[in-house]
């Protein structure tokens, strides 16, 4: 198994029990406010919480946050810049597989030397998932990774999405969207007042 999470929990939320195997796409949907963003946040140890996470075997309390943190990696819905270009944020190391990802996602290396604040929202959204992927996550915690995107690039983040998957990926998808979950998602769950419940998208 992936993840294994059990008993995780917060003075705000929780108590969340529930696994997911390798290879596999769990889609989270609910109502604004009903607790998704706080799950994703204790998923990957950036709120204080409680309980045990197995991330192939091997306990999360094992682990420091930043070795936890490059596996288990969380896009929140407005990803954070820190850098003036969106390039200065890659290691070297992951300059290769940024060059691949970019034309899947429609965009053009040259995006890379602009400073983020003159990306479009779009654009820096697809930059952002280029961000998290080139740190190749055993498993990707993603919150609304297309809302800011027309149709074609909906269709070709799924698509990256789906390759990613198949290539072993696991991914817990927070989207508001009926349909991208039917596409990417094996198991379906709702967030409501705080508790997770398993069911259709
Ligand atoms: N640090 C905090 N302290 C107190 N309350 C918080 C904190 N963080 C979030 N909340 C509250 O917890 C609730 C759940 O927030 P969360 O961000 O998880 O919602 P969500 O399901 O992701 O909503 P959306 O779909 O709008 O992103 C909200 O009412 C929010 O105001």
């Amino acid at each position: 198994m992936r993840l294994q999470v059990s008993k995780l929990q917060s003075p705000l939320a929780g108590p969340y029990s529930f696994a997911l195997e390798a290879g596999r796409c769990l889609t989270i949907s609910g109502p604004s406010g009903a607790g998704k963003s706080l799950l994703l946040r204790m998923l990957c140890d950036l709120d204080p919480n409680t309980g045990e996470i197995l991330l192939d075997g091997a306990p999360r309390s094992g682990m420091s946050a930043p070795e936890w943190r490059a596996q288990v990696v969380y896009q929140p819905a407005e990803p954070a810049w820190w850098l003036p270009t969106a390039g200065a944020h890659f290691k070297p190391h992951q300059i290769q597989r940024v060059h691949e990802l970019l034309p899947q996602l429609k965009l053009t290396p040259t995006l890379l030397e602009h400073e983020v604040s003159r990306l479009s929202t779009g654009e820096r959204q697809r930059m952002a998932l280029i961000r998290s992927l080139a740190c190749n996550p055993k498993v990707l915690l993603l919150d609304e990774p297309t809302a800011a995107l027309d149709p074609e690039s909906v269709s070709a983040t799924e698509a990256l999405l789906r390759r990613e998957i198949d290539a072993d990926m696991s991914l817990i998808l927070v989207t508001h969207s009926t349909a991208q979950a039917q596409t990417l998602g094996q198991r379906h769950m709702t967030m409501r007042d705080r508790a997770l419940h398993e069911g259709t998208p």
